[in-house]
């Protein structure tokens, strides 16, 4: 990476600083005005200082699962929260039904506003508005192509962790979401842009550093009152780091898209298959215009973060579970064994994909879901009315855990999916990809997450590695004891700093070279 985008003058750093200070004042002042008419109550604020915004957002931002739990209890209806990128109407989880395929509510529109898409360097945050470009090359062409690139991914596994983890047969500490992030970035860096991108560390370092620096800059930004945020954004280190990286990452995408569309010129007669997601992008884009740089961040943005949250939060689960590993190691075997690295394999994994999905249903990576922004007025059946304009979301905390759904909802059941997957009847509703409003993990509805068959393909292809290859166990003197995850507003985070203790075992079956039983 260009270190010397970083290299921040001392005295510039301090007067931005105190200039970012000033800002979060007078943001904190504007928030403090409450000129709204809503129906709805605030929640969260100080009880003596009830129409402080400001306050009731960094009520918020601390303390966000105390503050929706009190408030579903005592209103049965809609209230409102005041968050950093603004207030937001949260609706019962009875309203998804009526929200789910409803165009009116704005996912989009939501994103770009929160994610300040249309400031320059954030501009690819908005590529999701301008056409279904880039919902239609994961929906269709990542979800089709995953029968071919299950090879791929074992192989691009095999290679990182070899060079990620090493093959040490002693017991030695691993900084786990670290280098889960990085399998991760890798892995899904072979699915977008091929092999060469995902061995090439400069990219590879560059890609996360992007992702990071974006959403600490738009935070900062959103420190900012509206109407400074673009000048702030001119000139604060941050975001001009990060428009210097969108300059590097430019400068190694664009002459790999032009090798390829000329590649692709010269073979007319031949219809030639696309491999990545880049060359996905251009077939489904069909000459429309489309920045395949920007399209690129944006599936890095959606797609890095959340696969590896949830790859960790099971290596931690199998650390707190371990009774469940000599199960899961047995299946990988018998299903390696009959059918290799094939689609249908992935399938055929039932109890590891009931393991996941009970990790996802008991840690759903955010509090609340279908974030969505109204493009019109909208009047639901019971007479409720949400204003045109307003920011929408509906908790997860609930429905997840509704014993009337789920028996002893709070316990960890790892078998819980995989027990209504029997010969006899193979419930859909029980694989980790299916969604529902009683499980709300990948979202629900018409903007349900597309990407969660890839990310179910590539945790599974992972963990058959990581089963098979390592032991796991958390240090010592901590057996059982699961760290609580962190909380930031109304997302879950691992601690980036845990560690846990891993070693190397021999695998049962050569991986790299699975020989299938015709
Ligand atoms: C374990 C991994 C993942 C989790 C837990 C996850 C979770 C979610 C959730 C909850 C939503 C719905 C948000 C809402 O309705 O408010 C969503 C939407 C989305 N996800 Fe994922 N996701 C994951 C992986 C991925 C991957 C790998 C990709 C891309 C390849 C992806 C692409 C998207 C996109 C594009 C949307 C928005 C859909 C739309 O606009 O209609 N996600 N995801």
């Amino acid at each position: 990476m260009d270190t010397t985008v970083f290299e921040i003058n001392t005295r510039v750093f301090q007067f931005w600083t105190a200039a970012s200070l000033i800002g979060l004042c007078l943001s904190l002042w504007f928030w403090g005005k409450d000129d709204s008419k809503s129906a709805f109550p605030l929640v969260g604020a100080d009880e003596n200082d009830s129409t402080n915004y400001g306050k009731a957002a960094q009520n918020f931002a601390r303390d966000s699962y105390s503050i929706l739990s009190k408030a579903m209890k005592k209103y049965q209806g809609p209230f409102r929260v005041a968050s950093a990128t603004g207030v937001k109407i949260v609706l019962p989880t009875r309203y998804l039904e009526d929200i789910k395929s409803d165009d009116r509510f704005s996912f989009a529109h939501e994103m770009a506003k929160q994610s300040l898409s249309h400031l320059p360097g954030f501009e690819a945050f908005a590529t999701p508005l301008h056409n279904n470009i880039f919902q239609d090359t994961i929906k269709i062409k990542i979800t089709q192509s995953l029968g071919a690139i299950t090879e791929s991914l074992a192989e691009e596994t095999s290679l990182s962790l070899h060079q990620l983890i090493g093959d040490k047969a002693e017991w030695h500490e691993l900084q786990v979401s670290k280098t889960v992030l990085d399998l991760t970035t890798r892995l899904s860096t072979r699915v977008f842009l091929g092999a060469h991108f995902s061995r090439d560390e400069k990219w590879l370092n560059l890609a996360l550093a992007y992702t990071m620096t974006a959403f600490q800059a738009s935070q900062t930004l959103l420190k900012w009152p509206v109407l400074l945020q673009r000048a702030a954004n001119m000139f604060l280190p941050i975001c001009v780091g990060q428009r210097a990286m969108l300059g590097s990452i430019r400068a190694m995408i664009e002459p790999e898209i032009a090798k390829r569309r000329k590649h692709l010129q010269g073979n007319h007669t031949e219809k030639q298959k696309g491999t990545d997601t880049l060359d996905w992008m251009d077939e489904i884009a069909q000459g429309r215009p489309f920045d395949l740089v920007l399209g690129q961040l944006q599936l890095n943005f959606v797609a890095i973060h959340t696969t590896s949250t949830l790859m960790t939060d099971v290596l931690l689960d199998l650390c707190t579970f371990p009774e469940y590993v000599p199960k899961l190691r047995e299946e990988v075997i018998e299903v390696l064994k009959e059918n290799g690295w094939k689609k249908t394999a992935m399938y055929k994994l039932k109890r590891m994909d009931s393991f996941i999905k009970e990790v996802l249903r008991l840690r759903p990576q955010s509090m609340i879901t279908a974030r969505r922004m109204t493009t019109d007025d909208v009047i639901f059946s019971d007479g409720v009315q949400i204003p045109r304009g307003s920011s929408i979301m509906v908790p997860t905390i609930v429905a997840g855990v509704d014993p009337k759904v789920y028996p002893n909802p709070d316990r960890f059941d790892g078998e819980r999916f995989f027990r209504m997957r029997t010969a006899e009847k193979d419930d859909p509703k029980a694989q980790l990809v299916t969604v529902s409003a009683e499980y709300l993990g990948f979202g629900y509805g018409k903007h349900a997450c597309p990407g969660r068959f890839l990310a179910a393909h590539e945790i599974k292809v992972a963990l058959c590695h990581l089963l098979l290859k390592y032991e796991i166990k958390f240090l010592d003197g901590q057996e059982g004891k699961r760290p609580a995850s962190l909380a930031w507003e109304t997302a879950y985070m691992t601690d980036p700093s845990l560690k846990i203790m891993i070693r190397r075992r021999k695998e049962e079956l050569d991986l790299d070279n699975l020989h299938v039983s015709a």
